[in-house]
C-alpha cells in the first residue's frame, strides 16, 4: 500500500473507533483481519496515522475546523510527517486506493502559515478543557508545556534486568535496534520513536528478552519502582501487583533476598505475572491472589507497602490518546475514592518504621497531591519523606529533573522527565 491507501485505511479506522466507540487496538486488529493483504508495514503506517491523529485530535481539528476523521488524518500527514497540499493532490491523483481529493477549503486549512491563530490554551495544550483547568492549578504557567509532552509518540523503554544480566551486555544484544541508555533509570535503555512510517521493534521475540535479561517498561515505572527505597532483605507487600511489572523491578533492586507478596484484588491481572517471575529469575516473590483472608498475616509486619493504585492512566496519554477524551470528571472520581480505600487499607501492613509508596501513573492533582495530603490528615501517624532528598538520594549529580509537588510528592512527566507520566509520595510511619 502507498501512503493514500494507507490514509483511507486509517480514516475508516478512525470513524469505526468513533461510531462504535470501539478501542483504538480493537478497531487497528478488525480492520487488518478484514485486509489480509495488508502487511505488517502497513498496519504499522496506518496505526501511527491514527495514534498520531488521536494525540493532537484538538489542535488539528482546530487547524482544519473539524475533528471528522479525514480532517485529522490529512492534517497530520501534512503538519506531522511533512507531506504538502500539493504532493498530496500528485500521490491521490496517482492511486486509486486514495481517499477523495484535497477540496479547495482543505487546501486552505492545510495551508496555513499560523494553523492555531486564536486558538484557546486547552487547545494548543491538546486537553479537554476541564483537564486543563486542573492541570493549571497544580502546574501553573507550565500546564501547556507540559499537555503538549503528552501528544509525542512514546519511545520503547526496557530495563536490563540485573538478576541475569546488566544493561551493557543488554545494548549489545540489542544493538541491531540501536539502544541509547537512560535517559533517567540507570538500568534503562531507550529504543526512541521514528518518524512517519517507523515500526516500533518486537523486543518480545528477541533471545535477550526470552531469557530474561530484559523487561519492556516505562523508565517512570522504573524510576518510581527505585524510589520506594526496598532493601535486600526487606519484607515487601506489593499491594496492586498487577501483572507484575513493578514486582520484578523491585526483586531485582532486593538482588532476590528478602521477601515480596504480590498481591492484586483482581485474579485475572496477575494471572501473568507466574510466567514474567519465572522468566527474570525472581526467586524471593510469594504471589498471593485475592482471598478474603490471603493478607491476614502480613497486618503490622512490612518494612515497605506499595500502592501502585488504580488510576485514570492520564501519564500514559502518549500511549493511550483516546482515554484523553473519553475521561469524565465521574470517571476521575470513582478512581479517587478507590486510592482512599487502598490506601486506607495498605495503611495497617506499615509496620512501626516501615514506609509506604503511594504510585500512580497518573498527571491529575486529584490523584496524587491531592490524594496524599488527604491521606496524611487521616493517618497522623504517618509523615511525608520530601521528594526532594528522596531525588537526591537516588539521581544527585546526574542532572536528571522532576517536578516536586507542594505536599513532598515527586511528579515526573514527559515534559520534564522524558518519561511518562507517574506520581509517587512516600509516607513513613511512626515508630
Ligand atoms: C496500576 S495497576 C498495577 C500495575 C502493576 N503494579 C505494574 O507495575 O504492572 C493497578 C492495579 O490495582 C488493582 N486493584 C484495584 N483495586 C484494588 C484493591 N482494592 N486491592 C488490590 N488491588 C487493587 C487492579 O486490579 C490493577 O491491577
Amino acid at each position: 500500500m502507498r501512503l493514500p491507501g494507507r490514509m483511507a485505511a486509517a480514516i475508516a479506522v478512525l470513524e469505526d473507533i468513533e461510531s462504535h466507540r470501539r478501542p483504538v487496538a480493537e478497531a487497528l486488529k478488525a480492520w487488518g483481519l478484514a485486509n489480509r493483504f495488508a502487511g505488517a508495514g502497513d498496519r504499522a503506517a496506518i496505526g501511527n496515522l491514527v495514534y498520531d491523529g488521536l494525540r493532537r485530535k484538538r489542535s488539528h481539528g482546530w487547524a482544519m475546523q473539524s475533528e471528522a476523521a479525514r480532517a485529522l488524518v490529512l492534517s497530520v500527514v501534512v503538519r506531522e510527517w511533512g507531506e504538502s497540499p500539493e504532493s498530496l493532490a500528485t500521490l491521490f491523483a496517482d492511486d486509486p486506493h486514495a481517499p477523495a481529493a484535497l477540496s479547495p477549503d482543505e487546501v486552505a486549512r492545510l495551508s496555513a502559515t499560523d494553523p492555531l491563530a486564536g486558538a484557546p490554551a486547552a487547545v494548543v495544550a491538546d486537553l479537554p478543557d476541564w483537564i486543563a483547568a486542573l492541570l493549571e492549578i497544580s502546574l501553573g504557567h507550565d500546564w501547556i508545556v507540559e499537555g503538549q509532552g503528552l501528544t509525542g509518540r512514546p519511545p520503547l523503554d526496557l530495563r536490563a534486568n540485573l538478576l541475569k544480566s546488566d544493561r551493557a551486555r543488554v545494548m549489545k544484544a540489542l544493538s541491531r535496534f540501536s539502544p541509547q541508555e537512560g535517559p533517567t533509570s540507570p538500568w534503562g535503555l531507550r529504543l526512541a520513536a521514528g518518524p512517519r512510517d517507523a515500526r516500533t521493534p518486537n523486543v518480545l521475540t528477541d533471545e535477550a528478552w526470552l531469557k530474561g535479561w530484559v523487561e519492556v517498561q516505562d523508565q517512570g515505572s522504573q524510576v518510581v519502582s527505585l524510589l520506594c527505597g526496598v532493601q535486600p532483605g526487606e519484607q515487601v507487600l506489593d499491594l496492586c501487583a498487577g501483572a507484575g511489572g513493578k514486582t520484578l523491578a523491585l526483586a531485582a533492586l532486593m538482588g532476590n533476598k528478602g521477601q515480596i507478596f504480590a498481591h492484586d484484588s483482581d485474579r485475572t491481572r496477575l494471572a501473568p505475572i507466574y510466567d514474567r517471575l519465572k522468566r527474570a529469575g525472581v526467586r524471593n516473590v510469594q504471589v498471593r491472589p485475592p482471598a478474603e483472608t490471603a493478607l491476614d498475616d502480613l497486618v503490622g509486619r512490612m518494612d515497605r507497602v506499595v500502592v501502585d493504585a488504580p488510576c485514570t492512566g492520564s501519564g500514559t496519554w502518549r500511549r493511550q490518546p483516546h482515554a484523553k477524551w473519553k475521561l469524565t470528571p465521574e470517571q476521575l472520581a470513582l478512581r479517587v475514592a478507590e486510592q482512599q480505600q487502598i490506601l486506607d487499607d495498605a495503611a495497617r501492613f506499615v509496620k512501626p518504621g516501615g514506609s509506604l509508596a503511594y504510585i500512580t501513573c497518573s498527571v491529575l492533582p486529584d490523584e496524587n497531591g491531592a490524594q496524599a495530603q488527604a491521606f496524611l490528615a487521616r493517618h497522623p501517624e504517618f509523615r511525608v519523606v520530601p521528594g526532594h532528598g528522596l531525588w537526591h538520594k537516588a539521581f544527585g549529580g546526574s542532572g536528571a529533573r522532576a517536578r516536586f509537588t507542594a505536599e513532598g510528592g515527586i511528579l515526573l512527566t514527559p515534559a520534564t522527565t522524558g518519561t511518562d507520566g507517574f506520581y509517587i509520595a512516600r509516607f513513613e510511619r511512626a515508630q
